[in-house]
């Protein structure tokens, strides 16, 4: 079921200086900062050759990172983001197995414009998992 990886995100508390880090000290492209309302984070993206890095910063009151980034100061790898065909065959399979999905386990429009949904840190040893429909 899942596919690529279309991502390793990383949970920053200022999203200029790690996008500045990575294109100064690693020489990597990175893009400018995307805020995501809908999502509660200001987003940028690392291309490499074969998958991206996401950086995500809090946005607003009642960002999801809030919590991970206050036990988290320096910052820490936060999610992946596997690719599916089928974003709601997916869910269906995973609810029917007993997976907890994340909010109201409707997708919702990710950075990329395609549907993404999470699932439990706790059913995926002890790491957030996203999903993208491919
Ligand atoms: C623009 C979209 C973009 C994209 O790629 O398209 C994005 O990726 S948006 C990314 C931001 N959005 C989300 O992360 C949505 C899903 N996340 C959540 O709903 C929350 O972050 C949640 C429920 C995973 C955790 O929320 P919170 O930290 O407030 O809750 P708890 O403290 O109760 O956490 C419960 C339990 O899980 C552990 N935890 C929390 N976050 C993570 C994590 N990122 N990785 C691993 N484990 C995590 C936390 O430590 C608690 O464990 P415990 O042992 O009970 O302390
Ligand atoms: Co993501």
């Amino acid at each position: 079921m899942i596919g690529r990886l279309n991502h390793v995100a990383i949970a920053v508390k200022d999203i200029a200086k790690a996008s500045a880090t990575y294109r100064d000290t690693l020489g990597a492209t990175v893009s400018a900062a995307t805020p995501q309302p809908d999502h509660g984070v200001t987003v940028v993206f690392v291309e490499l050759p074969n998958t991206k890095i996401e950086f995500l910063e809090p946005l607003g009151a009642d960002s999801p990172i809030a919590k991970f980034l206050e036990k988290n100061p320096d910052g820490g790898i936060h999610h992946v983001c596997y690719e599916v065909d089928d974003i709601i065959v997916a869910r269906d399979k995973l609810k029917a197995e007993g997976a907890r999905v994340l909010g109201s386990g409707e997708p919702k429009i990710g950075a990329h414009g395609k549907p993404v949904l999470f699932l439990h840190p706790k059913d995926f040893f002890g790491t957030l998992v996203e999903l993208e429909q491919a």
